[in-house]
């Protein structure tokens, strides 16, 4: 029989305090092959969490509060198209997006599979034509730049994956445009011309202010030089309301569906990825997809030792829910990831951001962590100081290719290596007290100075890091890394006892700025919004001179 939550958590925090894995040098000293026993493998990919506070028993621990919650069952669930979205009575799907096009996955008695791979065939056809110059604007010119605008689950994937795989474009420019900040489409336009600019609304509920402010202006650029008529050539949809995009006046063959069993930062893969694909070509992205079907595969059949994303979430719940560091870095040494961090934020904030549990209840333990990150070598210069010396410990996911894109700039690529390997190891390691002496005695300062300056140049080490390699960063490797932290955010939530897949959180926000914007506008008086708030209202009115 499986041990209850509370004794599988009380068993892995008396195994913390007992003090297993306490200092992680002396436990490489001790095990010279402790590498190769925390390291697993999907293909290429490598995790290697050698370098976190853990040991075998640890896993067992993790494993038997993995059992406890079920994991493996829930898992089964979610594949299976069970309604795990419990709050919005929703299956939750997105592994059936890149499921092979003989699989069957039944939503209500009926196989989705036929229904992805119709969009998706859709799709290829559009970006076919954008890309060979068939599919042309109203004035006869092919379309050499194209706008998505979308924000959330319906920008943030886009953005990512289109810069990761910068090296692999060859269709029309990419622009994308989220803010409803005017700077934002305001600067996009600015070099663009209507003639030979091609629009793409992306929003699951098609009711975003932000995009459908963003698409009517867009649509003022379009129709301003090109007039109404043309709105249908210069643009296309990607929506689960359909009703409401017909309303914005798109002909069917410019919209591409998808389903209320996609959450909106699970999208990439559904038609949301259509930029992505016509950047990169049909036949890049379906690798994309299946690099992303590898691991839901794998997530799916490997024993929870070897198994990357329950190990990988069962990693992150050691530190959130045992050791409660309170944040996690995602540092990729590879600067086309450097979106990759903003993405994981949505993915993984949104979905594990609760303080209820599935039961409606308080949770009475942590859930989620802050995340956050930014590319190596960057952040060296900038953060990193916190993470080796800060009175927080925070573990850091760090990822780097084997081989750039870039084979005359080979040199680089082994100082980008380097660097990524060399900051893993100082956190692990650490600097003593006397090593610091010992090391500014040697460069010749005085022994008071060496002992005014040793503390200042201590690092404590012990710093939990896992560091991930693969060969290159091609869309297959791409969709694997993305399906792995959809997986993990999964584990972790199953663990916490939350429903990863509803985001209630960011509606108050989005309902007081409705509230708001007659006040802002000085149409209302604001009666019932507190005095802070309509201060700053006024001093802003004051400051536009509207008062
Ligand atoms: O795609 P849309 O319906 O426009 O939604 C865009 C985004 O907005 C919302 O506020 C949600 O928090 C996100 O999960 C969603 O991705």
């Amino acid at each position: 029989m499986s041990k209850t939550i509370p004794q599988a958590l009380s068993d892995l925090k008396s195994h913390r305090d007992s003090g297993a894995v306490s200092d992680l040098r002396a436990a490489f000293a001790a095990k010279p092959d402790r590498a190769s026993r925390f390291t697993v493998g999907l293909g290429d990919l490598r995790m290697d969490f050698s370098k976190c506070a853990v040991n075998y028993e640890t896993l067992t621990l993790l494993g038997e509060l993995a059992e406890s919650v079920g994991v493996e069952t829930q898992r089964d669930r979610m594949f299976a198209g069970d309604a795990i979205n419990a709050t919005e009575s929703r299956a939750v799907l997105h592994t059936a997006l890149r499921a092979a096009p003989d699989a069957d996955i039944r939503v209500d008695g009926e196989n989705v599979v036929p229904q992805v791979h119709a969009v998706l065939d859709a799709m290829g056809a559009f970006s076919d034509g954008l890309r060979d110059g068939s599919i042309r604007g109203a004035t006869g010119k092919a379309f050499t730049d194209v706008i998505n605008i979308g924000i959330g689950g319906s920008d943030l994937g886009p953005v990512m994956a289109t810069l990761a795989l910068a090296p692999y474009h060859d269709g029309p420019r990419l622009h994308f445009v989220s803010n409803v900040d005017g700077a934002h489409i305001a600067d996009t336009l600015e070099d663009l011309d209507p003639e030979t600019t091609l629009i793409i609304v992306a929003s699951k509920t098609f009711t975003t202010i932000e995009t459908m402010t963003n698409a009517a202006t867009a649509r003022d650029f379009i129709v301003s030089k090109l007039g109404k008529a043309a709105v249908a050539q210069h643009f296309a949809a990607l929506s689960t309301a359909l009703d409401k995009v017909e309303e914005f006046g798109l002909k069917e063959d410019r919209v591409f569906g998808f389903w209320d069993w996609v959450g909106g930062r699970y999208s990439l893969w559904s038609a949301i990825g259509l930029p992505l694909m016509i950047a990169i070509g049909r036949q890049n992205f379906s690798d994309f997809l299946a690099g992303a079907r590898a691991m839901d595969e794998h997530f799916q059949d490997a024993p929870v030792g070897e198994n990357l994303p329950m190990l990988l979430g069962l990693i992150g719940i050691w530190h959130r829910l045992v050791c409660g560091y309170p944040s996690r870095a995602i540092i990729p040494y590879d600067q086309r990831l450097s979106r990759f961090p903003a993405y994981l934020q949505q993915l993984d904030m949104e979905s594990n951001g609760k303080s209820v549990g599935l039961d409606g209840q308080p949770l009475t333990t942590a859930s989620g962590p802050t995340v956050w990150g930014e590319p190596g070598t960057n952040g060296q210069h900038a953060f990193f100081q916190l993470l080796h010396q800060g009175t927080d410990v925070i573990p850091v996911e760090f990822m780097i290719a084997a081989n750039g894109h870039e084979p005359h700039l080979q040199h680089q690529h082994q100082l980008l290596i380097a660097n990524c390997l060399a900051q893993s190891e100082a956190l692990m390691r650490g600097r003593s007290t006397e090593e610091a002496r010992a090391q500014l005695l040697s460069s010749g300062a005085s022994e008071a100075e060496a002992d005014r300056l040793a503390p200042h140049k201590t690092f404590p080490g012990n710093r939990p890091t896992i560091t991930f390699v693969y060969d290159k960063l091609t869309p297959f490797a791409l969709g694997r890394l993305i399906a792995l932290y959809e997986h993990r955010v999964f584990v972790e939530a199953q663990i916490f006892g939350i429903n990863a897949f509803d985001q209630w959180g960011v509606e108050l926000g989005k309902e007081l700025a409705t509230g708001l914007l007659p006040v802002v506008k000085g149409e209302s008086t604001g009666d019932g919004h507190d005095s802070s708030t309509l201060k700053l209202a006024e001093t802003i009115r004051k400051m536009r001179g509207e008062t």
